[in-house]
């Protein structure tokens, strides 16, 4: 029997090598998403050594400082939304991914903004996970982080505790510290007990007003390589 300690460096070979296999979906003159977290980092390394070594000619728009600064380090040049306003594809990690559905829990890392922008603009949007990301019920592992306007964040958090069906319990992203996104707004983490209609929850928590938007992905995903100690699985929704 493997270690706890292998299975996690497989793991992270097996997602370094779904990122691997993701990148070659680029090709040369394309606008790419670049992800954040610790899978799309390797995805942008990957990126990174396809345009060192064979010259790939792409423009990224990267969805958090960090990864603009992996990006810049790599010497992948970086685009806008003025310039290019459509993505051909954006790759990028996830926190949950429901079977079937392809729906997605996103933004732990606290970029979820920035990604769905990013997502919504791109043609193809392509998820790279490890098979402990699969779930048949949303919210099983993580909360959905709402991200939230700081000015009256009191009231936003009071309306997504009391909010009948939908209500959770929010609580500040980072153990009671102070989260600020890189676009200046907070974070509240809501834990639902269940979501058994990831739609109407969606809806019911862009309607209050002070959110500025939430991790649920819902009908973006075009496909998920899941990378499992066995291989890599390409899922399509
Ligand atoms: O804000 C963070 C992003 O949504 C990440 O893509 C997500 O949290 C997955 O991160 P990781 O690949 O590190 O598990």
């Amino acid at each position: 029997m493997l270690q706890d300690s292998a299975i996690q460096d497989r793991v992270a070979q097996l997602k370094r090598e779904a990122a691997r296999h993701a990148v070659t979906y680029i090709e040369d003159g394309m606008a790419v998403g670049l992800g954040t977290g610790s899978t799309a980092k390797f995805m942008i390394d990957a990126l990174g050594e396809r345009v060192a070594k064979e010259g790939l000619r792409i423009r990224g728009i990267p969805t958090s400082e960090a990864s603009a600064e992996q990006a810049k380090g790599l010497n992948i040049p970086i685009t806008d939304f003025a310039a290019d306003p459509f993505l051909d594809i954006a790759i990028d990690g996830a926190d949950e991914v429901q079977r079937g559905s392809l729906y997605l829990v996103k933004g732990l890392g606290g970029a979820l903004l920035r990604e769905k922008i990013v997502a919504a603009s791109a043609r193809r949007f392509v998820i790279i996970v490890d098979e402990s990301k699969l779930v048949d019920d949303l919210g099983t592992h993580a909360p959905i982080p709402v991200e939230i306007t700081p000015w009256g964040w009191e009231r936003a958090a009071k309306l997504l505790g009391d909010t009948g069906a939908h209500a959770c319990k929010p609580r500040m992203k980072r153990d009671g510290n102070l989260f600020i996104t890189d676009n200046g707004n907070m974070i509240l983490d809501c834990h639902y007990p269940s979501i058994d209609d990831p739609r109407g929850l969606s809806q019911s928590i862009i309607d209050i007003t002070g959110v500025v938007d939430h991790g649920l992905f819902l009908g973006m995903t075009s496909e998920v390589l899941v990378a499992g100690l066995h291989g890599i699985d390409r899922l399509v929704p």
